[in-house]
């Protein structure tokens, strides 16, 4: 076969080039370019831990930000497609220069975080969170390594938020709900309106009672919206795609560098505002008009072995705690109980509450005390599963080698729970999984909760580390859905609907705890009189009960 003039002229060419070359020479430089470049390579591609062998790593990771640009905003979805597409429920991936561990389905899920909860118990530190934003008041519960300060604060957590403290609660949860009610019949008046503000004035004061034994009446109250601001910013800045630099450590020492002032400026206002609370106790520990709380008691020096910052950062944990994930999933629950679908269910809820106590008035006042009413309890287990606000959970760190079905994840390795993804599984829920259906816990007629046996989702994480605050978490959902369900049937916006796609609902998909997007809702009283009496009831009740 004959070359044609082109192929000939390469060839040619080709020949020339060998031909020009010193090989003895040429051999040492390529091999020292090629070593050289490989250096650079591996040092783009360096991760805190080395690749874990035996986990399926995703594919496509580039050097310097590794998996971060394909995880974009959204990363329990991205992630969720990822276990789907190579069929692995467990894989690594690369944040910029930090090795992790993703864990996707329910079982996978349920074993890390149970079948390993003392070698997952740590959690990692993060430079801009831990290093700029947290140098004053010390780390939250949430985001401390497991060391001696954070067993203690744990502990005195759990004393304020377990189950013998919360009888001691009921007129506070009385009173916040109450005031939920009052204010949306005093600001419905038959028009539309957006029911978040007053679900985040109820978190907000229920975590600001407990840890500094203050409220605020107004919904557009300064500090309340000041603390709810900082708070939302500081849980943006937690997250991975907001905020690079603590994944690409280069990042830091740009000039000028926007994430650490914006975190110092955070950083200030946080400061300021809690100053202000804890000072607001000492005047009131001088003046004897104190209420029982965490600040009081470690001030007056009650049997505490905490230090100033641990008890900053107990405080700090409570609020923090609840002031996004409970409006967050009320919020939401709200907006898929006002769909037509959604009426229905509150329909059922209404008559399930009619069906348990002999009037209105008495299912107010049990709602304090006891979450018998089982429709009301399925509406919030489902709102917990269905919009899991924190996607991807809080982060855990190895505490020591985790032996995972063979292969070793190295004490020090981050390790991600993709809660979205495990709470909205098929495998586990059935084909509706991504649906709203409270249904899903009931059996029946009338309707009786499905025994719970284990572990029912993973929206309060699990285990070792999981949430502090779940136990009054319920209550709190369970006390403010019964008296709003009794009070209105609730009705959506037709011109502003609520979006009820389980990660669409969210508007920042980057954040640490989902942020709803706006929606209004109309309510329309189910019987004004046994409201207002009801109200009458819970205000003689709570009267006095706190300061505003
Ligand atoms: C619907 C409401 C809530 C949800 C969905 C929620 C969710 C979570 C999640 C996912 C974690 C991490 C769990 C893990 O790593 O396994 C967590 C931790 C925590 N939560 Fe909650 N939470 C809620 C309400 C609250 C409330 C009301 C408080 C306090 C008043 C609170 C206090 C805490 C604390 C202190 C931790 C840290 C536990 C630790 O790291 O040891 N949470 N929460």
């Amino acid at each position: 076969m004959s070359l044609t003039y082109k192929g000939r002229a390469i060839i040619d060419l080709l020949s020339f080039r060998f031909d020009k070359i010193d090989i003895s020479i040429s051999l040492p430089v390529i091999a020292l370019v090629a070593t050289l470049l490989y250096a650079i390579y591996v040092l783009l591609t360096l991760t805190d831990k080395p690749k874990i062998r035996g986990i399926y790593e995703v594919p496509s990771a580039l050097p310097i930000v590794g998996h971060l640009l394909q995880l974009g905003d959204d990363h329990a979805t991205v992630c969720e497609k990822w276990w789907r597409k190579y069929k692995h429920d467990v894989f690594q991936i690369r944040l910029g220069n930090t090795r992790a561990v993703v864990v996707n389905s329910f079982d996978a899920c349920k074993e890390m975080l149970i079948g390993h909860q003392s070698a997952c118990v740590d959690r990692p530190t993060l430079y801009t969170f831990h290093g700029v934003i947290s140098s004053t008041q010390g780390f939250t519960i949430g985001s401390s390594p497991w060391d001696e300060s954070c067993k203690n604060k744990r502990k005195a957590a759990g004393q304020t938020l377990g189950r013998p403290a919360m009888r001691s609660y009921f007129p506070m949860f009385d009173l916040e709900t109450y005031c939920i009610v009052r204010d949306l019949v005093r600001d419905s008046k038959g028009g539309e309106l957006s029911i978040r503000p007053y679900l985040q004035r109820y978190a907000l004061n229920t975590t600001l009672t407990l840890c500094y034994g203050i409220r605020m009446d107004e919904v557009y109250d300064n500090l309340l919206r000041e603390v709810l601001e900082v708070g939302s910013a500081i849980s943006l800045l937690r997250s991975a795609s907001e905020n690079y630099q603590d994944y690409i450590p280069l990042l830091r020492y740009l000039p000028n560098n926007e994430k650490t002032q914006r975190g110092k400026s955070l950083r200030d206002r946080r400061d300021k505002y809690l100053d202000q609370l804890l000072n607001q106790v000492r005047e009131m520990i001088q003046n004897g008009t104190d209420k029982p709380c965490v600040a009081a008691a470690i001030l007056k020096d009650e049997e505490t072995k905490l230090s100033g910052v641990e008890v900053s950062s107990i405080c700090l944990s409570l609020v923090s705690g609840g002031f996004e994930t409970i409006p967050g999933t009320l919020t939401s629950c709200i907006g898929s109980l006002s769909t037509p679908e959604g009426q229905v269910f509150q329909d059922r809820a209404y008559e399930d509450i009619k069906r348990h106590y002999a009037d209105v008035s008495q299912a107010w006042a049990k709602s304090l005390e006891v979450e018998d009413v089982p429709y009301v309890n399925a509406i919030a287990k489902e709102a917990e599963r269905y919009y899991t606000v924190s996607a991807m959970s809080l982060p855990r760190k190895a505490h020591a080698d985790i032996n995972w079905k063979g292969s070793t994840i190295s004490k020090g390795t981050m390790i991600l729970i993709n809660a979205q993804a495990a709470n909205h599984e098929t495998e586990h829920f059935g084909p509706d999984a991504g649906t709203f259906n409270p249904e899903r816990w009931l059996q029946g007629n009338p309707p009786e909760e499905i025994p719970s046996t284990g572990i029912q989702h993973f929206s309060f994480g699990a285990g070792s580390r999981a949430c502090s605050g779940q136990l009054i978490a319920s209550r709190l959902l369970y006390t403010a859905l019964l008296r709003l369900i009794c009070s209105f049937r609730i009705v959506a916006s037709e011109s502003e609907p609520p979006n009820t796609d389980y990660v669409d609902y969210n508007q920042f998909k980057s954040a640490l705890v989902a942020i709803p997007r706006d929606f209004k809702v109309k309510l329309v009283p189910r019987d004004a009189d046994v409201t207002m009496e009801c109200m009458r009831e819970a205000e003689a009740r709570t009267r006095d009960a706190y300061v505003d």
